[in-house]
């Protein structure tokens, strides 16, 4: 046993952190039991509990681990860190099917209210703000977080920084989203669309993610690669903003350091502005920008073809980035807020169509000389109709943004519908192509378990988008008509529950159309799941091959 042996020992980041988590787990208990409300006592409970685990984790690791810490290169080649992604692909399926549920419940909710059992837990209001948590921050944040770490280690050629930092990152942000979750069931909320989350679950994503813009940047630094590739340069304007935006709009003052309430530093119409800022660029740059970076790695690598256009892709980034942060105003048309801050708002939306058509025909016309495999590729076919969605729904959100259009449309279903063109069609179908591709080779597998699943899924979810947003086209403008509809006596022609009750069939469509979305996902699961135990089934035949005319 004369092997050159280096005595082990805690690294600092190590001994650090579970010093800190000990610490924390201590105050934990002490907010606990000095808690003004039962929902506070609980995540304080939780918090407490979840540092002990966390301290448990890293004692353990320690002990378990080799001496040294895995190296950042075997052999001469990268040795890259596979777990916090497969963490993440993980989480990312997990919370997809909890959300997309949740859509489901809420949409049959709008259908047959009395679905609300009169239990303020499930009621609508509760459970809409956690559907849109789930599937924007835990689907959508988990798949960002997975694709960006994979996508900045191979794209710099480099293992990707730190070494308890990228775990930190992926378990913290998914205790986050419990934290919000659970907050929203039991009624904790600041009001505030998509930043519900109260004070103390802001601090702790705070942290968090300022924790994954370090890893990001590290492993950027010390990439082997001179250039740093568009995709990089798209999540980083993700991470950045969401930073940034997320400081913005969440400073509030606790009514006590030991309650959930707090009350919003802004007020009147400078909150409004504020929200709105924070909303409309949470669509740009969590559910746009950084799924535009999984189109830019990920349909080039599944087409096995350049990007179209490099010099287009950055034009792209810069222009996209620059129209998108003053475009918030159109989320307030016809309110308090300036007229002139109105109209900045919607030249600014209508200048930003042209940015988001440039990097659909990016994406899109990456496939030339390759068209073929959408035929025998149904991974490559959702990748490719998910920028189609996008491109769909970044014509419709300017032409929304008009303010004669705003006025019919505002309030109404049309809003709902253009929201999931651009979330199912967009965002589901470009991580669900992501997903695809990134288990099979985070995992080190060949291949999926089963392309002919994959085709499944793929028309089952195309059916359910198609019957969603058809549905809310069609109720959103009746609904809008209805509104403005006046007698020739100057009344109006229908009262406000006429124009609900219009609406119940539409609202069964969508439910439907919700329940396929769903399916292709629990389809997807299966075969991701197998995928990973098992492996590519069998020599897989292309599916829809037909035979040439
Ligand atoms: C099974 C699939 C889904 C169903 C059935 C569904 C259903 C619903 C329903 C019923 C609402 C409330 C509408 C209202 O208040 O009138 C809603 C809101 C929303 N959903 Fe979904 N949803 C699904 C998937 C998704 C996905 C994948 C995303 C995002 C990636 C998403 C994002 C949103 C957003 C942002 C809102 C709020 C819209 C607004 O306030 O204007 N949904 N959804
Ligand atoms: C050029 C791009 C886009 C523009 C100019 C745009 C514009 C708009 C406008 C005018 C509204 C309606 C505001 C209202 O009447 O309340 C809206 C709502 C919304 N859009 Fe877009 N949109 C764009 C792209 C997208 C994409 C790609 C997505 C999703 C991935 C998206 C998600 C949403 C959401 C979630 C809302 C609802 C916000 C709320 O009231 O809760 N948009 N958008
Ligand atoms: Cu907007």
């Amino acid at each position: 046993m004369s092997q050159p042996s280096i005595s082990k020992s805690m690294t600092i980041g190590e001994s650090g952190l579970a010093v800190v988590f000990a610490a924390t787990a201590f105050l934990c208990v002490i907010a606990a039991a000095k808690a003004l409300d039962a929902p506070f006592a609980f995540h304080a409970a939780l918090s407490a509990a979840a540092s002990v685990a966390a301290v448990f984790c890293i004692v353990n690791r320690y002990f378990e681990r080799p001496a040294a810490l895995p190296p950042a290169e075997i052999n001469g080649r990268p040795n890259y860190n596979m777990g916090p992604i497969k963490f993440s692909s993980f989480m990312a399926m997990f919370w997809g099917i909890a959300g997309f549920l949740v859509g489901l419940i809420i949409a049959s909710q709008l259908a047959w209210p009395a679905l609300n059992f009169d239990l303020p837990w499930i009621s609508f209001g509760r459970l809409r703000p956690l559907h849109t948590s789930a599937v924007i921050f835990a689907f959508g944040g988990n798949v960002l977080i997975a694709t960006s770490f994979y996508v900045v280690q191979k794209s710099c050629r480099v293992r990707l920084a730190g070494d308890l930092a990228p775990w930190f990152v992926v378990v913290g942000y998914n205790f986050f989203i419990l934290v919000a979750g659970t907050g929203y069931l039991l009624g904790v909320t600041q009001s505030k669309e998509y930043a519900e989350p109260e004070w103390y679950a802001d601090l702790w994503l705070t942290i968090v993610w300022v924790v994954y813009l370090l890893v990001f940047l590290a492993t950027i630094i010390k990439r082997k690669e001179p250039h740093i590739f568009v995709a990089n340069w798209f999540y980083l304007a993700f991470i950045v903003t969401i930073a940034v935006l997320h400081l913005g709009n969440n400073p509030a003052l606790p009514v006590s350091a030991f309650g959930s309430k707090s009350y919003v530093a802004w007020g009147g119409i400078q909150d409004a502005m504020f929200q709105w800022w924070y909303g409309h660029n949470a669509v740009g740059f969590f559910l746009t920008a950084g799924f535009l970076a999984i189109m830019y790695y990920f349909i080039p690598k599944r087409a096995e073809r350049p990007i179209y256009s490099y010099r287009l892709s950055i034009i792209h980034f810069w222009a996209l980035i620059f129209l998108y942060i003053w475009a918030g105003p159109h989320h307030l048309h016809y309110t308090a807020l300036p007229d002139w801050t109105q109209t900045l708002g919607m030249t600014f939306s209508i200048m930003l169509w042209m940015p988001s058509w440039g990097g659909m025909i990016n994406g899109l016309m990456t496939l030339s000389g390759a068209w073929d495999k959408l035929r025998t590729d149904p991974v490559l076919r959702m990748l490719v109709v998910s920028v189609a969605f996008y491109g769909m729904s970044t014509f419709e959100g300017p032409m929304m943004s008009i303010k004669v259009v705003n006025s019919l449309s505002h309030y109404t279903d049309w809003t709902i519908g253009h929201v999931h063109s651009g979330a199912l069609g967009w965002v589901g179908f470009v991580s669900f192509g992501a997903l695809y591709c990134l288990v099979p080779w985070a995992w080190n597998r060949k291949g999926l378990y089963s392309l002919k699943l994959v085709n499944w899924h793929f028309w089952v979810a195309t059916l359910g988008i198609v019957l969603y947003i058809s549905a809310m086209w069609v109720s959103g403008i009746l609904q809008g008509l209805m509104w403005r509809a006046y007698t020739s006596l100057g009344f109006l022609e229908y009262s406000f529950i006429e124009t609900v009750e219009a609406m119940h069939p539409f609202y069964i469509i969508r439910a439907a159309g919700g329940g396929l979305f769903l399916i292709g996902a629990l389809i997807m699961a299966y075969n991701l799941w197998m995928t990973v135990r098992v492996g590519e089934a069998e020599v897989q035949m292309p599916v829809a091959l037909q035979p040439a005319e």
